[in-house]
């Protein structure tokens, strides 16, 4: 079922799983590359990210995700390639494109002495200053309760836990309809239990959004991502879904079960391994 043809722009034309057709491509690179002096951290990356879908860059330390993410979000430029969001060039039209964007960085960036509801209505009134007072307010409250941080809504951010802080790093990516999401290593940090309910929040908010996240852990990208971008030295190894890529690349044991047709009266046992 694959197409040749659609795989000619890329390096590794096998390890690419046919894109989705019926889905709107919410960010585009085309052969973005970035150099450092004379060292590559990204080398002529091309990939699509689809609305409604979570795309995962997965990979070792030192990959390129950060750099990816920073180029996405204009915090600097690529030294070779575009970057189009929702059909914006973000080198011309990053004000644009910024309107439609929400970030969490790897580290929060938050202020210790305003509280969790503060935060947003801060974030909230800057990414969509035509918004009534009501409007603002419902949309915190509906962010809040969404994130399971209503009950701490009037806590110091100084003196949330560093899952809180995460999860409001998350919710302030999230609201005013950010239509592009991205997020550094969302879970980096908390505990297994706050990770689940990052993985929640994340997941519930993906309708009519694209969103990107980078993560190096191989749990965190097979159950959150539609799609997976294996990153290596800055260049893409493979894409695709978690199926997708375990069918291709999995290695391990494969079972095979099949049900032997039992005569009547026969007293025996109705399966049998036979692989
Ligand atoms: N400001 C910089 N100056 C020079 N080299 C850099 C700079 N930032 C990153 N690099 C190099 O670029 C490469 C890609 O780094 P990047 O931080 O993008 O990787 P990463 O996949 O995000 O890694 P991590 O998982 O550790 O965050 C690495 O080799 C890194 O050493």
């Amino acid at each position: 079922h694959r197409d040749p043809h659609h795989y000619t722009q890329y390096m590794f034309p096998s390890n690419i799983e046919p894109e989705p057709k019926d889905l709107t491509v919410g960010v585009a690179l085309h052969g973005v590359t970035k150099f450092y002096g004379s060292k590559v951290a990204v080398d002529n990356l091309n990939l699509n990210f689809y609305e409604g879908h979570i795309t995962s860059l997965l990979g070792p330390n030192g990959a390129g995700k950060t750099t990816t993410i920073s180029m996405l979000t204009g915090l600097f430029g690529a030294s070779a390639g575009t970057i189009f969001v929702y059909g914006k060039d973000i080198k011309t039209d990053l004000n644009t494109v910024r309107k439609n964007m929400g970030v969490c960085m790897q580290h929060d960036v938050l202020f210790s002495y305003l509280t969790t509801k503060e935060h947003l209505l801060l974030y909230g009134s800057i990414k969509v200053p035509h918004w009534t007072k009501k409007q603002l307010h419902e949309e915190v409250k509906r962010t809040l309760k969404d994130t399971g941080l209503y009950s701490h809504r009037h806590k110091r951010v100084g003196t949330l836990s560093g899952g809180m802080k995460r999860k409001l790093s998350i919710s302030i990516a999230l609201i005013g309809g950010s239509r592009v999401v991205i997020l550094d290593e969302p879970s980096t940090g908390v505990d297994p239990c706050s990770r689940r309910s990052i993985w929640d929040v994340i997941c519930k908010n993906k309708t009519a959004r694209t969103i990107i996240l980078s993560t190096h852990h191989l749990d965190e990208a097979e159950v959150l991502s539609d799609r997976i971008a294996f990153l290596e030295q800055g260049g893409l190894r493979c894409c695709g879904s978690p199926f997708y890529l375990k069918e291709t690349f999995g290695d391990g044991y494969h079972l095979t079960l099949t049900k032997k047709k039992v005569g009547r009266g026969e007293n025996i046992h109705p399966y049998r391994v036979i692989n």
